[in-house]
């Protein structure tokens, strides 16, 4: 079948876990997608093309268009975003040549400030929130390891609104096996991820375990348990129709997690790469301020990992 035509060209900000995998994906379906990258990872992608290893399936795209420059790509009709959160002001303003007025650029990166964030730089009208639920990373130049069965994509315009540019979006996910869901309310879609990643992401890097052993040990589950019930009060007090009794769904879904799982920002630390405190456990730290709550589990762990918050110099 032919890809739908709505989205002729897309170009993937950042061919990382995130990014090179779906970014790969779509690419295999048929669409016209070129790759923004940089460093060693973009001198494999122009020699060598990407490869993805899968349990979901592998894939080798040879050529790939991949440039560290925008304006060589020029305007395209969406954009999957998907840098670390302390690259998302560069990021987004290196998108300007991408951009024409009507182009979509969906944010799949963690927390809930992305697309705020992204709006402030190019303009709120460009911008559709999503999530990623995967583990995937870049093993090697080149290459795009994804582990575990996970593979999903969630987004939305914030108004609910099925618009015709979310429409196209999935029937791209569709044509290219992606397992997707168009939601009808993204706020409250972002927030149940963030409620399971923030505590996920700031107990593994902390404990520089994965979830089996965190969720085995009596002391270390509660101090997952604690920083899900607070996760879960900020986002009530934001607004996210959700209540406390999601302490259990949640603590059931890392229940359900692979053993060896653990978190992109673990990952990051163990390769001494930055790490997004900022925009994880410590995006909780300062929305409770602003409620008047206290997050003791969550001002703790970036106390905790303060030090190593750069990345190793
Ligand atoms: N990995 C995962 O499993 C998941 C990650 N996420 C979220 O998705 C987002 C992306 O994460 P992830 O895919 O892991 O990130 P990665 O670090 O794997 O990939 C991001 C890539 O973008 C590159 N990059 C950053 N800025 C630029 C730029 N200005 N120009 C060109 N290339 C650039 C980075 O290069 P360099 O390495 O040189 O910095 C890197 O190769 C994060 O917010 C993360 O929390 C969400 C769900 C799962
Ligand atoms: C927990 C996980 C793997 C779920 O998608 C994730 O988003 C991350 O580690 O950044």
């Amino acid at each position: 079948m032919a890809p739908d035509p709505t989205l002729k060209r897309i170009a993937v900000m950042g061919t990382g876990g995130v990014g090179g995998y779906f970014g790969a994906r779509l690419k295999a379906a048929g669409h016209d997608v070129s790759f923004i990258a940089r460093g060693a990872h973009l001198d494999a992608l122009k020699t060598s093309g990407l490869t993805v290893a899968s349990p979901l399936g592998d894939l080798a795209l040879a050529p790939v268009t991949a440039s560290n420059d925008p304006a060589e790509i020029g305007p395209v009709d969406a954009i999957v975003f998907a840098v670390k959160l302390g690259d998302t002001e560069s990021a987004a303003e290196r998108c300007r040549p991408l951009l024409k007025p009507e182009t979509s650029l969906f944010t799949f990166q963690n927390g809930v400030e992305s697309a705020a964030r992204i709006g402030a730089a190019i303009g709120a009208e460009h911008v559709v929130p999503g999530v990623a639920y995967i583990a995937a990373t870049i093993a090697a130049p080149g290459v795009i390891r994804h582990t575990g069965q996970m593979a999903k994509l969630v987004f939305g315009e914030t108004d609910g609104r099925a618009s015709a540019r979310c429409e196209a979006f999935a029937a791209a996910c569709r044509e290219a096996g992606i397992d997707h869901e168009l939601s009808g309310d993204i706020t409250l879609a972002l927030w149940q991820k963030f409620i399971r990643l923030a505590p996920l992401a700031g107990v593994t890097a902390l404990t520089r375990h994965p979830v089996g052993p965190i969720r085995e040990n009596a002391r270390t589950r509660a101090l997952l348990g604690e920083a899900v019930a607070e996760a879960i009060a900020v986002a009530r007090a934001e607004g996210a129709a959700m209540g406390r009794e999601e302490a259990d769904a949640v603590l059931a879904w890392f229940d359900g997690l692979p053993a060896e799982m653990t978190s992109s920002m673990a990952g990051d630390l163990e390769r001494g790469k930055p790490l997004e405190l900022d925009g994880l456990n410590g995006a909780l730290v300062r929305l409770a301020e602003r409620h008047g709550l206290d997050v003791p589990a969550h001002r703790f762990i970036t106390q905790a990992l303060e030090l190593q918050k750069e990345g190793a110099a």
